[in-house]
């Protein structure tokens, strides 16, 4: 007899954050995810996380009796019947009866919960299978080391405001102590990339932009590159730059950026898929993005287009199983994968590891906002990074997380407490610069 799930809680959580700057504003005090936990007929335990939002647990929430009752076995099917129950619900919504455009928001609004319901049953799979999640998805399990890149910030100073941040919480060494101080310079910036390389072991490393002018965050990227010659190293704009700006910016900085995520995006009568692609044209910069290429649609363009060559497919927003398709379309096209993220618990960075050990060929070292919550994990044992990578072992069973119920009850009790819901980065801006708004062609900390 094949073992049925009997039972899929859906438990909305909070971790502590810190002043995170982006060119959406300051992260919150506390991040929020959706955690999903499945037990099956034989007292199995399955996992998942996805990203936050009531949105999302209601949306998961309504998948519960498509999936309590059905066989472990037909996982791939109860995440169809999830996906066409979610479709449908969504079209009814909006009234849309179908449109192409439509069409590709219900994608990204269903793929997260997908997720949610294609994880635990993967990993209770892969518990009974005595195999790891990754040897389930797409060709199989390709490597067993899997490299992270080291996720840079700007911080903004917790002082300034009356939000509850996080601090003096972690003394162990000067990355618990530099992640929740202000860091506005070039030299912040390297310091906060050596104390994580200390800590982490990163070769790589990423920095947030879209926060000061280009040519500001350019001066901490050289920085960065001058202190770590052998490091790939890119910045993440959001697209608030323009093609002329983008193109002044990163014409010189070959051999100093790796490639670039984002610089630019839709102009006038041009797509961000138009756009890139005249940037990556112009300047032979390999193109990485979470923003233009988010769905098979968008892919198609961007690929005719030569606009991206690194989709960051994270699986929260292909599914797992989609994510490594992705990666086997990059390898098959000269493409290379690459994970966009958010912040997240431990069960999150556990699913990326398991995706990339499926993804064939070269890939990018993963993005991972990890390291920013180092300590807060929902696991029994923490993640742990030797030389910047996690190991995906081929005799490990499902996702390799041994979930702690204290620990999950706590989280959700933060959840609950803080009354914890949409992100809202404008909040903590505003103590910067008082009524400020989102403005998606400008750098948070530049305004006329
Ligand atoms: O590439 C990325 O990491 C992102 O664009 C998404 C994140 O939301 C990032 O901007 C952040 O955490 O502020
Ligand atoms: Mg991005």
């Amino acid at each position: 007899m094949v073992a049925t799930i009997e039972k899929m809680a859906v438990i909305p959580v909070a971790g502590y954050d810190s002043m995170l700057l982006n060119q959406a504003g300051a992260h919150e005090p506390f991040f929020t995810r959706n955690i999903v936990v499945m037990h099956d007929s034989e007292g199995v335990e399955g996992v998942g996380e996805v990203p936050g939002g009531e949105v999302i647990t209601k949306r998961l929430e309504s998948c519960i009796p498509l999936v309590e009752g059905a066989s472990i076995a037909q996982w791939k099917n109860v995440v169809l019947s999830c996906r066409k129950m979610l479709e449908n619900q969504m079209r009814g919504a909006s009234g849309s009866g179908g449109q192409e455009t439509a069409h590709a928001q219900i994608f990204k609004k269903v793929t997260n919960v997908l997720t949610g319901v294609e994880t635990p049953m993967l990993d209770i799979l892969g518990k009974h299978l005595e195999v790891p999640v990754a040897a389930l998805l797409g060709e199989g399990q390709v490597r067993d080391s899997v490299r992270f890149l080291g996720y840079l910030f700007y911080i903004g100073d917790y002082r300034k405001t009356d939000m509850p941040y996080l601090h003096d919480d972690d003394t162990s060494d000067e990355w618990g102590r530099v992640r929740r101080e202000p860091a506005l310079t070039p030299d912040a910036i390297v310091h906060e990339a050596e104390a994580a390389q200390k800590r982490f072991g990163f070769h790589d490393f990423k920095l947030k932009g879209g926060v000061f002018a280009g040519s500001e965050e350019m001066e901490a990227v050289r920085a960065l590159k001058a202190r770590f010659p052998d490091a790939r190293i890119t910045i993440d704009p959001n697209g608030c730059w323009t093609l002329r700006e983008s193109l002044e910016l990163c014409r010189d900085m070959v051999g100093t950026l790796t490639y670039v995520e984002d610089p630019c995006g839709a102009e006038g009568r041009f797509s961000g898929r138009e756009v890139m692609a005249e940037f990556h044209r112009l300047t032979g910069l390999p193109t990485a993005t979470n923003m233009i290429d988010t769905d098979w649609r968008e892919m198609k363009a961007a690929i005719r287009l030569d606009s991206v060559t690194i989709p960051l497919a994270d699986p929260h927003f292909w599914t797992m199983e989609g994510s490594v398709r992705v990666a086997q379309l990059c390898h098959d096209l000269d493409l290379t994968w690459g994970v966009h993220s958010n912040n997240h618990f431990d069960i999150s960075l556990a699913m990326v590891a398991q995706a990339a050990a499926a993804a064939p060929g070269v890939i990018n070292a993963c993005d991972t906002h990890y390291i920013w919550q180092d300590g807060q994990h929902l696991g029994r044992v923490a993640p742990h990074f030797e030389d910047g990578c996690l190991q995906v072992p081929r005799d490990g069973a499902g996702l390799g997380i041994d979930l702690d119920h204290d620990k999950l009850a706590a989280a959700h009790r933060l959840y609950v407490d803080n009354g914890c819901g949409t992100r809202d980065d404008a909040r903590g801006m505003r103590f910067y610069i008082p009524g400020w708004s989102y403005d998606a062609s400008l750098p948070a900390m530049v305004r006329p």
